[in-house]
């Protein structure tokens, strides 16, 4: 299998009714590891995900990745901050894009009961999946879209609105499919999980990618007066 990293962005824009949603960003993202993207509400952080994921058509620029187009979108996933359920069973929620891959049936069953263990759903299989609660949800979420085993897994504010157990739950599942070697991109307005789970940060102001780097040297001595008066909790316009 090719590689999809480094992934290129070169002066990619989203502009919407007149409004720029993102960019113009000119990044490159290597291969391995988290990337936690902050920055204050409204900064563009949903919009870059999304560009990036390929959901988002640009106004102009690039979003290149390191094997063809195609290629890249089979091997990624995105998880919404709200995620949208089938209204079915805990289980045939893990094997509908399983069956979209065309895996046979029982191979299918096998891999769901299987995640559903791995993210702590294992006895609610039967159960609808519109009755979840909002932390069960977001796991469901995130086993629909690791069961395809993605090499890139993107998610917007994946705990906003859970409770501590959940979020550690699924900070947890999230460090394990990052050991596994799926690369994670990630938003969050939880600085302390941001801490927690970055390898690298992308902080983004105004549609832009204002700093980018290894975490450590982000959280001890972010460069700009923005990076360093947002972590200090002050208001950043
Ligand atoms: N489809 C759209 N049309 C017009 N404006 C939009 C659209 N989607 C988003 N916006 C605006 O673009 C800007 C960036 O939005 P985006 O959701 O990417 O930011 P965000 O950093 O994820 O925000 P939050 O932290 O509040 O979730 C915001 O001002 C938002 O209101």
């Amino acid at each position: 299998m090719s590689d999809l990293f480094p992934l290129q962005v070169s002066d990619a824009q989203v502009r919407r009714r007149g409004k720029v949603l993102v960019g113009p960003v000119d990044l490159t993202l290597q291969a391995g590891g988290v990337t936690i993207v902050i920055g204050p509400n409204g900064s563009g952080k949903t919009s870059l995900l999304k560009m990036l994921h390929g959901i988002l058509r640009l106004n102009r620029g690039v979003v290149k990745w390191a094997c063809t187009t195609d290629e890249a979108q089979k091997r990624q996933a995105f998880v919404f901050q709200t995620p949208v359920m089938l209204r079915r069973t805990v289980l045939e929620n893990l094997v509908y894009p399983l069956r979209l891959l065309k895996v046979p049936k029982t191979e299918a069953h096998q891999r769901a009961g299987d995640w559903a263990g791995r993210v702590g759903l294992g006895d609610a299989l039967r159960r609808q999946a519109t009755v979840l609660s909002g932390g069960e949800r977001q796991k469901l979420a995130m086993a629909r879209a690791l069961i395809r085993d993605p090499d890139v897994l993107f998610l917007d504010e994946p705990c906003a609105s859970l409770d501590g157990r959940a979020m550690r739950e699924i900070e947890t599942i999230l460090q394990n499919a990052a050991a596994s070697g799926t690369r994670i991109i990630m938003s969050t307005h939880d600085m302390g999980q941001a801490r927690r789970l970055a390898d690298e940060v992308l902080f983004i102001l105004h549609g832009k990618v204002h700093e980018f780097g290894p975490a450590a040297g982000f959280f001890d001595t972010a460069e700009t007066p923005q990076a360093r008066a947002f972590l200090n909790g002050d208001i950043v316009e």
